[in-house]
C-alpha cells in the first residue's frame, strides 16, 4: 500500500460530513451487502457523522446467500449502525410479469442492481438522508457496475481506492473478518464472483490500471490491453450523456 491511509481517511471523513452539511441532511443510507465494498464505506459514514446518522439496509433477493445477510448485520453491528432488511424479490417478482425483462441472469442482475438503487433513493427521499455509493477505484475504471444502479450515489467516499487497497483500508479499520476473507462477488446470480466474470484477479487488473495510467495509457502486455479494452468501453459510465 502507498499511499498514507491514515491521512487519507481524515480528509474522507471531512468530504462526507461537508457534503452532510451543505446538503442539509439528517444523515446517510447505504445498501449493506455483506461484502467488503460497501463495510468500509458504512464504516467511513459511520466515522464521519456518528453511527446513529447512518443506516445500513440489506436488500436481498432469492439469489443471496444467508451467510452474506448474516455478514451484513455483524458489520452494522460491529461499527453501531442501524440494520434494516428489506427484500426485493416482491419487486423482481412484478418485473418477471414483464415478458423477456428478467430472461437471463445478466438483465435480471442489472434489475436487481437499480431496484436496490430505487430503494435507498425513497429512503433517503423519506428520511432527508443523502446515498452513501459504495465504488472502488477498480470497478469505476472498468466500468464494472450497474449504470444508474450500484454506481449510482450522492457522496463516494472509496471511489479513490483501487479493489486491492480497499481491503488495506478495510484491515486497518478492523472490519470483521469474514468480510475481508470472502471472494469479491456482486451477487447477481448463483456462484458469480468478480474475478471470474472478469477473467483476471484484482492484484492483476490493479497492477494493469496503475501502469497505464504511468504510462499515458498504452498497453504493455496482454493484460494492460485487456483492461485498456473495458477502459475505453466504459467512458459513457464516467461522463454526462451527450446533449447539445
Ligand atoms: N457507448 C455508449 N454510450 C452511451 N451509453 C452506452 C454506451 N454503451 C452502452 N451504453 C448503455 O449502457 C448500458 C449497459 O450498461 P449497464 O446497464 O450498466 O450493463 P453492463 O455494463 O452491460 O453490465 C453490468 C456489468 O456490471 C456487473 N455488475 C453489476 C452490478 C454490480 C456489480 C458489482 O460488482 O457489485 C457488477 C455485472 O455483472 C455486469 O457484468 C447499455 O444497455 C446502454 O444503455
Ligand atoms: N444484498 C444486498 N443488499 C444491500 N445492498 C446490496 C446488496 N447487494 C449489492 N448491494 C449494493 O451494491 C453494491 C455493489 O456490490 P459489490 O459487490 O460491488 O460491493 P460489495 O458487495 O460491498 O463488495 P464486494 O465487491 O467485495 O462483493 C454493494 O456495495 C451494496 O451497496
Ligand atoms: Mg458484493
Amino acid at each position: 500500500m502507498e499511499r498514507a491511509i491514515g491521512c487519507e481517511m481524515e480528509a474522507v471523513d471531512q468530504m462526507i460530513r461537508h457534503a452532510v452539511w451543505s446538503a442539509g441532511a439528517s444523515g446517510i443510507v447505504v445498501g449493506v451487502s455483506g461484502g467488503i465494498d460497501s463495510a468500509v464505506a458504512a464504516a467511513f459514514a459511520a466515522r464521519a457523522v456518528g453511527p446513529e446518522r447512518v443506516v445500513g439496509v440489506c436488500l436481498p433477493s432469492a439469489v443471496t446467500v444467508s451467510e452474506d445477510i448474516e455478514d451484513a448485520q455483524a458489520l452494522c453491528r460491529s461499527i453501531g449502525i442501524e440494520c434494516r432488511e428489506l427484500s426485493i424479490e416482491p419487486v423482481l417478482q412484478a418485473y418477471r410479469g414483464y415478458p423477456g425483462l428478467t430472461d437471463t441472469p445478466y438483465l435480471a442482475g442489472n434489475l436487481m442492481a437499480r431496484t436496490r438503487m430505487a430503494i435507498l433513493y425513497a429512503i433517503a427521499n423519506r428520511e432527508g438522508r443523502l446515498v452513501c455509493g459504495t465504488s472502488n477505484r477498480t470497478e469505476y475504471m472498468l466500468g464494472y457496475c450497474t449504470k444508474h444502479g450500484d454506481s449510482a450515489a450522492d457522496i463516494q467516499p472509496i471511489l479513490h481506492l483501487y479493489k486491492t487497497e480497499i481491503f488495506a483500508v478495510g484491515r486497518a479499520m478492523g472490519i470483521v473478518q469474514r468480510i475481508l476473507e470472502k471472494p469479491p462477488s456482486a451477487g447477481l446470480w448463483a456462484g458469480q464472483t468478480d474475478e471470474g466474470e472478469l477473467g483476471l484477479t484484482y492484484p492483476e487488473i490493479d497492477a494493469a490500471l496503475q501502469s497505464l495510467e504511468r504510462s499515458g495509457w498504452k498497453a504493455g502486455n496482454e493484460v494492460e490491453e485487456r483492461v485498456l479494452r473495458r477502459v475505453r468501453a466504459s467512458e459513457h459510465k464516467r461522463s454526462s450523456p451527450p446533449h447539445l
